[in-house]
Parts: structure tokens; C-alpha cells; sequence
């Protein structure tokens, strides 16, 4: 057999400031080179600053102060946020980023990155019901629906790497499901970097998972034992800390990760 793959992202190192604030102190993971990796930790670790970092999407104020993020062994720190996602990346961000005024067709074309094939027959295949709403406003679909649009648009394009910020966040436990078996389709296809809370999500698709605890990764490597931990679940990812309520197909009362909301 040939060599391992390379990783695809690579984080090292990395210090974010946000308005004066030290919001990251050295995170550094990288990314499995198939399947799901996890990024964990309680709110307000730092996971959302660390994927808005790799995109150069920091909010005003907010600075890469130390560290490096390559792409493909490129770097790309605090490159533009526009030619990172053509080296292929494909991002569902937090707020789902969806266009509410135009129909779920122009909000899929919109995606289009030029130049390059676009998968309209998988993103029918993953998802019919798009299909079926094309002409529809995306403002009028549910939460779940306009997930669905989000992560088809990061399956569009031939990217190297879909990143997805908490994607069952608010959503009804049936739509969480639904969410989490595309998500487990689109990552048989293309690596996947994962923001999850919902600890039953992380279970089912996570083979590799970073622990960030105060802006810094404390854990990474396989999910499974990770996860196997209980010390590390409970000190570190708040497991049992909440009774959720409405959660996902939650058998136990540990699946929704501390001080999620
Ligand atoms: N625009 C901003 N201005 C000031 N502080 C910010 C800003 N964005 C994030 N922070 C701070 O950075 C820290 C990390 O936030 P971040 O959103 O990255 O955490 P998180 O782990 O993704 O948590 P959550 O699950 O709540 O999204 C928090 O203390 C947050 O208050």
C-alpha cells in the first residue's frame, strides 16, 4: 500500500484576539484525512473564533496574533476568506448563512464556485426535498430544511474539506436524525470538520475528535476512546451538567454537551 494521506487542515499553534481579549491561546489539531472530526468543548471555548479563524472570517477586532493554518500543506493564514474556500472548502456556518429572499434554486447557484463541476445530481440524490422546494423562498422553509440547503451547498462544489458549525443546533430531535445521516453521507464523500453540542450526533459520526478547553485543544485523537473517557466527557465537555430538554433520540441524560443551548 501507498503512503497515508496527508491532512488536509492543519492548525498549529494558533492565537486569536478579539477586541484586546486572548479568545484563542494555541490551538493546534489537525484534520483526520477522511471521515468526521470533532470539534468539542463547552461554549465559549473558543470553537466557533477557531473555524472563523481558518476562513479569515474574524469578527472586527478580532486578530490571528500567533500560529499558522495550512490548506494542502499551503498556508493559509489570515489569507482571504475568498481564496481559501476555492483552495475547497465548503462552510455551513453557525447561522446557516442561508439567503431568506431568494428561492432554495438560486440560493444553491449561488454557491457555484467557477470554474470547477457542480454535483447538482448528489445534492438532489441527498436530498430530494430541495429538489421539490426549488422555486420555494428559503425564508419559508423550516430550520431543519434550511440546514439541508447550508450543508448542500458545501456538497456543490469538489471541495477537500466541509466544515459545519453545530448544524443540529435548535433543531427538533426527528430533524437533528435527519441532519446527522446526511451529514454521515456527505462525509463518506469528503472529510468533514464537525462544531457539535449534541453528544448523540458526535457518537454516531465522529472518528477523530480535538478537545478545546480555554481556547486551547486538550485532547485529540480517536473518537471512540475519547468519548469512552467518562472523566474526560464530565471535566471537560460538561456531560450530565444539563438535563436537556427535547433532546435528540437521547436514551441517557448525557447526550447534549455542557451549556448547550
Ligand atoms: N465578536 C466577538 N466579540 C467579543 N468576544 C467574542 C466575539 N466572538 C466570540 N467572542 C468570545 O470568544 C470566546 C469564544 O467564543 P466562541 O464562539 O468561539 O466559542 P464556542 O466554543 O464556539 O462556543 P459556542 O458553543 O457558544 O458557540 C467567548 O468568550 C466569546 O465571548
Amino acid at each position: 500500500m501507498g503512503s497515508a494521506p496527508a491532512t488536509v487542515l492543519s492548525v498549529r499553534d494558533l492565537h486569536v484576539e478579539i477586541g484586546g481579549s486572548r479568545i484563542l491561546q494555541g490551538v493546534t489539531f489537525d484534520t483526520a484525512p477522511g471521515g468526521v472530526t470533532a470539534l468539542l468543548g463547552r461554549n465559549g471555548v473558543g470553537k466557533t473564533t477557531t473555524v472563523r479563524a481558518v476562513l479569515g472570517l474574524l469578527p472586527d477586532g478580532g486578530r490571528i496574533t500567533g500560529g499558522a493554518v495550512t490548506l494542502d500543506g499551503a498556508d493559509v493564514t489570515a489569507e482571504p476568506t475568498h481564496r481559501t474556500v476555492r483552495r475547497g472548502i465548503g462552510y455551513a456556518p453557525e447561522d446557516r448563512g442561508v439567503f431568506t429572499r431568494l428561492t432554495v434554486a438560486e440560493n444553491l447557484a449561488l454557491a457555484e464556485r467557477p470554474g470547477g463541476a457542480h454535483h447538482y445530481d448528489l445534492v438532489h440524490d441527498l436530498f430530494p426535498e430541495l429538489l421539490a422546494r426549488r422555486a420555494q423562498l428559503a425564508g419559508t422553509l423550516s430550520g431543519g430544511q434550511q440546514q439541508m440547503v447550508a450543508i448542500a451547498r458545501t456538497l456543490l462544489n469538489d471541495n477537500r474539506l466541509v466544515i459545519a458549525d453545530e448544524p443540529t443546533k435548535g433543531l427538533a430531535p426527528r430533524v437533528v436524525t435527519e441532519v446527522a445521516e446526511v451529514l454521515e453521507r456527505a462525509a463518506a464523500r469528503v472529510p468533514l470538520l464537525l462544531v457539535e453540542q449534541n453528544l448523540a450526533v458526535v457518537r454516531r459520526l465522529a472518528t477523530h475528535a480535538a478537545v478545546l478547553d480555554a481556547g486551547r485543544v486538550v485532547h485529540g485523537g480517536d473518537a471512540a476512546s475519547l468519548l469512552a473517557d467518562r472523566e474526560l466527557t464530565t471535566g471537560l465537555l460538561g456531560v450530565g451538567s444539563r438535563a436537556p430538554s427535547g433532546r435528540a433520540s437521547a436514551p441517557r441524560g448525557d447526550d447534549v454537551l455542557g451549556g448547550a443551548h
